[in-house]
């Protein structure tokens, strides 16, 4: 017999029975939830991540809709749970949603929902972060201030690399990849090369524009350039951020082949998933080319590190903290909600999921769709005409 799970309820006589598996920043979320008549029950239990049984026994036996978090695994297991329940949605509070089994879900009518584009800015400043301070041997310095062993200036004290007229790849030139991009581009003036199955059109013609203005300013300006492969951009780029989605094309898309095909002072940072990177080959390389350096936000077995990546100062690692700005969480909760209301009202399918502004202006009520349902089209679900 499962054991019970904690829960906070919220509108105890509300019609549709909402779960969310873990408490969520702020309370606007709950509040759009109790105005239209759910009640809404929130895991408390003290376990950062709950099991498929945990879950299951919070579902029941009857269950409208449920907001669930990438730590979990939602299949076969969940989403014939939750259908059994009565249950139509279910809602990841994230934009990835490699923890989900959209397969599963389509076979039980269940709609999946994500939370795209808040979260766009939030991840590439955290890539940014990382990228300078790998640069910079940030972290490396502030430990030695620490331990007391700052003794003066010296000519060679933490000498890292000047980002400016060097070249920033990435690999996955979607929302968040062409926002990073972006930032390197202008903040430190850095030439781009990218790589992403599609042409990122916007972004090239941002570069375009903002090298022209250097130029008319008499500044070196800088380039662009869409790359034919990925190696391309691992031979040329000095420092590289992986943004794409994780599936099977991506899996080790980073390995110990395309480590050794970067240049030996590069820097590689990672805000996507950990399993982009064959983890194992990276310590490996990591201790063999001191020069070279990581920024890690997203681990192989998250939240475990590979064997020896802890002891590695050329490595810099935080913990899947990327969307991790009160805003955004804020954001990604409401659009959670939102669309696990959506299809329990019966709302239709927001039309450009990279264009949800209008759900998170505080002053306003939402309009009345789903946001961002990933298997809308599997479904059937109607498009809104808003
Ligand atoms: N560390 C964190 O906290 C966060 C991580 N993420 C991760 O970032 C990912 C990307 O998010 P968005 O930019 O919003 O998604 P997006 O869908 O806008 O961008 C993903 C890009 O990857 C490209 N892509 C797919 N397969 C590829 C391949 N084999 N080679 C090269 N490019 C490929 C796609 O064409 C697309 O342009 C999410 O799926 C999630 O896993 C997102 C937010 C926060
Ligand atoms: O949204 C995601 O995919 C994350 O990893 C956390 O924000």
């Amino acid at each position: 017999m499962a054991k019970p799970v904690s829960i906070e309820v919220w509108n105890p006589n509300g019609k549709y029975r909402v779960i969310s598996t873990k408490s969520m920043p702020g309370t606007r979320w709950i509040n759009l939830l109790v105005e239209q008549d759910c009640r809404v029950e929130i895991c408390t239990q003290k376990k950062t991540i709950l099991s498929v049984e945990d879950i299951v026994t919070l579902i029941g036996d009857r269950c409208d809709g449920v907001i669930g978090q990438l730590t979990e695994d939602w299949g076969e297991t969940l989403f014939s749970a939750l259908s059994r329940a009565g249950g139509k949605a279910f809602s990841n509070m994230a934009v990835g949603y490699n923890n989900v089994d959209v397969n599963a879900a389509n076979k039980y009518g269940v709609a999946v929902g994500n939370t795209p584009g808040v979260l766009t800015e939030t991840t590439a400043e955290l890539a940014a972060s990382l990228s300078v301070a790998a640069a910079r041997r940030i972290v490396e310095a502030d430990e030695f201030m620490r331990a007391g062993l700052y003794d003066g200036w010296l000519p060679h004290l933490f000498v890292g690399n000047l980002l400016k007229g060097q070249t920033v790849g990435v690999i996955g030139a979607g929302r968040i990849g062409s926002a990073y991009a972006r930032m390197m581009v202008e903040g430190f003036k850095m030439n781009l090369i990218y790589y992403d199955l599609y042409q990122a059109t916007r972004l090239e013609k941002f570069v375009t524009a903002y090298g022209a203005f250097l130029k008319a300013n008499g500044e070196k300006p800088v380039t662009w350039k869409r790359a034919a492969s990925m190696d391309e951009v691992l031979r040329e780029a000095d420092v590289i951020s992986l943004h794409p989605i994780l599936d099977k094309t991506t899996y080790h898309l980073v390995n110990k082949e395309s480590l050794s095909r970067m240049k030996k002072e590069a820097i590689l940072i990672n805000c996507s998933r950990g399993p982009v990177i064959d983890e194992v080959a990276l310590v490996e390389h990591l201790k063999e080319n001191p020069m070279f350096r990581v920024g890690l936000d997203v681990f192989e077995d998250e939240p475990f590190m590979k064997p020896g990546l802890a002891d590695l100062k050329n490595a810099i690692v935080v913990p899947h903290i990327a969307s991790a700005s009160k805003w955004t969480r804020e954001g990604m909760a409401t659009l959670a909600a939102l669309n696990v209301l959506g299809k329990i009202k019966g709302y239709p399918i927001w039309s450009d999921p990279n264009r949800v502004e209008p759900f998170l202006n505080e002053n306003a009520p939402p309009p009345a769709a789903c946001p961002s349902i990933v298997n809308a089209k599997a479904l059937g679900l109607p498009v809104s005409k808003l």
